[in-house]
């Protein structure tokens, strides 16, 4: 069983406690949604109103049509709701949300006819010339539609706004039609106009009408608390069951694994409710009757054949309705297992999705959990955090590939020179001798060893012998380091010291390093290994990573977004600079459901070894680690931009990689979420319009570390985030 939420709502309700009582516990909805309206509605029954406490926790309150345009009543449903202890409210979504598909069905297409566009346009150039005068009229009717409608809708957006600043106890969602752009503009029109948008949710409504591609992918950025299926969302397979068709389906699909919640629009209880007036005439009968429909419902949620192919495969459904007590029922109450039906069949829907692995639940904890990069220069890494590293075996793997690489053309190199040396030299005995050596390997930035064990294994993969020196800087995971060499009698030499200024005689043919972060340089990975490269490279020597490269692309994510607004509440704790910082860093984050607004773009490269001489000539400005980029990117759809996604790849050998870049991610690696480099607010973009930004990286040792900085120009102009490393700063 999936953790699906479902909520069930009926057109009508004659009983609503008698419904919470049957429906909620036998057919496993999660809860009911139930008109507010304050005249016709289920609680102005009074045997409702009186029972409402006991179960305001399994009702979700749904406003009426006339709220959507009247201030009072919606005012007054939403007090009402209050007032009985109802905690979630779905504010129903106005209609003049679907104007502009209305006027095509009913104005543009009786036109246009079924003519090729060739004949259309003379065709409609003929009912120009002729209607000229008719249409003209037409043309002002709309626009006087257009501009009344536009003028309610800010109106409503208006009134949402209002309501939700007054009644910040409720859960209030809005519900929005899913196949209509212009609800997403309403959308976001409620969520500007609101004091405390973060807190409004979002309910999208499907028809009958299937959204475009990129519009289902900006609904998924806004992160949807529920989907409503209209009761056109069905449709009636031979059998006589209602299921979605396929690709409704595969969106439904797309939005539970999402964790959204769908409720389910059915004609009304009124089989239920006489089922249970029969219930109470045959006892003995509902006994027998409760007990076929529970084994039956756990044999339809456990199957996993397709419900959806015209109901051929649907046999246990159908066994339930032609089970003989069953029929008893559906012969006096027509389709009375009509929205038992629509559940199960959303309940197999949930069922029949592909089980997300250990490891994907793993990562989808941290979802939109925002975390400040690691410093692993500045800070001493703690064990936890060192056992999580050492989790990722993929990473490792990768390594050791790189280092097995490296040796093998390490020790090519050293024969050729050998051979090289033994034409030119006549002392040969004593150039073969030297060349024999091992060969120099150094784990910069060791840890508790994992890449220590991997450079073992290559050397011992390639049988070619290796002095190998572990350097460390945190004295704790040297502790740890010391003791796992010597359990394992591993012939390692320990350096405990920064590795930017190592006192040492010993050259290094390879120097390898693990010192990336979400960003590929941001945790000083080019500040450390400049200093080690100077000191203990050999000339010729290898560097394991040989470069890394970040990448920018502007992205959508509500969700991380909100979380962002949470963050900055929390810590600032109303100091106004404090809580503009937090705007203003960058975070680690996996990001929960993002679009990406632009393709990702390259943004800055670092080589190693870097050049010896531009190297001594700035090691203490650290100018050539300094980096200053433009980028533009032509937006691909309609949204709204929260900010930068920052991935990395790297090449760690030749060919061999690692990469959180989305195109080309490592398979199961887990070491980096993306870096988000938030703006200090949303933007609205349209689609075709330029987003250009600018990003530095500064700073040096006497600045007090490293610092990112960036801004966007296109198509707005903000202010520079995080100037001089107000907000963030890397310490060196
Ligand atoms: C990201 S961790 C990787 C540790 C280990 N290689 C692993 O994969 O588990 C980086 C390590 O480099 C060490 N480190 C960072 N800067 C250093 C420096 N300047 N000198 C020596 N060690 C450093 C940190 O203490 C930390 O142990």
């Amino acid at each position: 069983m999936t953790n699906l939420f479902l909520g069930y709502l009926p057109q009508t309700i004659q009983d609503l406690s008698l419904l919470l009582s049957s429906q909620v516990s036998r057919f496993q909805y999660n809860c009911i949604v139930t008109d507010l309206d304050l005249i016709e509605g289920p609680f102005t029954k009074t045997k409702n109103l009186e029972k409402s406490e006991s179960f305001c926790n399994y009702i979700i309150g749904l406003t009426s049509e006339n709220s959507t345009n009247n201030l009072k009543t919606l005012f007054s449903e939403l007090e009402f709701a209050n007032f009985l202890g109802i905690h979630h409210v779905i504010l129903r979504s106005p209609s003049f949300c679907n104007y502009d598909q209305e006027f095509e069905e009913s104005y543009v297409k009786p036109l246009l006819g079924n003519f090729d566009t060739k004949e259309q346009n003379q065709k409609s150039n003929e009912i120009n010339v002729e209607k000229k005068e008719e249409e003209k009229e037409e043309e002002k009717e709309k626009e006087k539609q257009k501009e009344k409608e536009q003028k309610e809708f800010v109106n409503y957006a208006r009134n949402i706004a209002k309501m939700f600043a007054k009644f910040t106890a409720l859960n209030i969602s809005l519900s929005v039609p899913i196949e209509d752009q212009r609800s997403w503009e309403f959308w976001l029109m409620v969520k500007s106009f609101s004091d405390s948008p973060l807190l409004l949710r979002l309910n999208l409504v499907l028809s009958d009408t299937l959204p475009k591609r990129k519009l289902t992918e900006l609904w998924k950025s806004c992160k949807p608390q529920y989907i409503t299926l209209a009761i056109s969302s069905f449709v009636t397979n031979k059998k006589g069951f209602s299921i979605l068709p396929k690709q409704f389906s595969s969106l439904i699909d797309e939005f539970i694994q999402e964790g959204c919640g769908i409720i389910i629009e059915c004609e009304n209880e009124v089989e239920d409710y006489q089922l249970q007036q029969l219930k109470q005439k045959q006892k003995q009968k509902q006994k027998q009757e409760t007990k076929q429909i529970n084994l039956n419902l756990n044999k339809i949620i456990s199957q996993t054949n397709s419900i959806q192919n015209n109901g051929e495969e649907n046999n246990n459904t159908l066994n339930y309705l032609n089970n003989d007590e069953d029929e008893n029922y559906s012969d006096q109450f027509g389709n009375f297992s009509e929205s038992l039906n629509k559940v199960l069949y959303l309940r197999h829907l949930g069922n029949k999705l592909p089980k997300i692995s250990k490891f994907k639940k793993s990562l989808q904890e941290f979802s939109d959990v925002l975390q400040d990069p690691l410093q692993p220069l500045q800070n001493n890494l703690s064990s936890y955090i060192y056992s999580v590293f050492e989790k990722d075996i993929t990473k490792y793997e990768v390594y050791e590939k790189a280092i097995y690489l490296a040796l093998i053309d390490l020790s090519k190199k050293r024969n050729e020179n050998k051979n090289e040396q033994k034409n030119e030299n006549d002392n040969e005995n004593e150039n073969v001798k030297n060349n024999d050596q091992p060969i120099n390997v150094a784990i910069a930035g060791a840890g508790r060893g994992p890449i220590v064990k991997r450079a073992i294994k290559a050397s011992m993969k390639s049988n070619i012998q290796i002095n190998l020196y572990a350097i460390e800087k945190n004295p704790s995971a040297l502790m740890v380091l010391r003791s796992i060499i010597w359990e394992n009698n591993q012939d390692v030499t320990v350096i405990a010291g920064d590795m930017r200024n190592l006192q040492i005689d010993i050259k290094f043919d390879l120097i390898i390093s693990e010192l990336l972060g979400s960003f590929g340089d941001n945790e000083l990975s080019p500040e450390c290994l400049d200093g080690v490269q100077l000191a203990c490279l050999k000339p010729n020597g290898i560097m394991i990573p040989q470069s890394y490269s970040s990448y920018l692309a502007p992205v959508s994510s509500f969700g991380t977004w909100i979380a962002l607004k949470q963050y900055s509440k929390s810590n600032g704790k109303n100091d106004d600079q404090k809580m503009k910082n937090c705007l203003e860093s960058s975070y680690v984050v996996r990001f929960g459901c993002p679009l990406l607004i632009g393709n990702i773009k390259k943004c800055f490269v670092f080589n190693h070894p870097q050049d010896s001489s531009i190297l001594r000539n700035n090691f203490q400005s650290n100018n050539h680690n300094q980096r200053f980029l433009k980028i533009n990117w032509i937006a691909k759809q309609d949204s709204v931009c929260h900010g930068l996604a920052g991935y990395f790849t790297t090449q760690l050998y030749r060919d061999v990689q690692l990469s959180i870049h989305p195109e080309s991610h490592t398979q199961k690696m887990a070491s980096w979420f993306p870096l988000y480099f938030p703006f200090s607010q949303p933007i609205k973009i349209k689609k075709g319009q330029i987003i250009e930004i600018y990003i530095w990286r500064i700073g040096n040792k006497k600045q007090g570390g490293v610092w990112y900085e960036w801004t966007m120009t296109k198509p707005l102009q903000l202010h520079i985030h995080n100037p001089n490393g107000r907000a963030s700063k890397i310490g060196l």
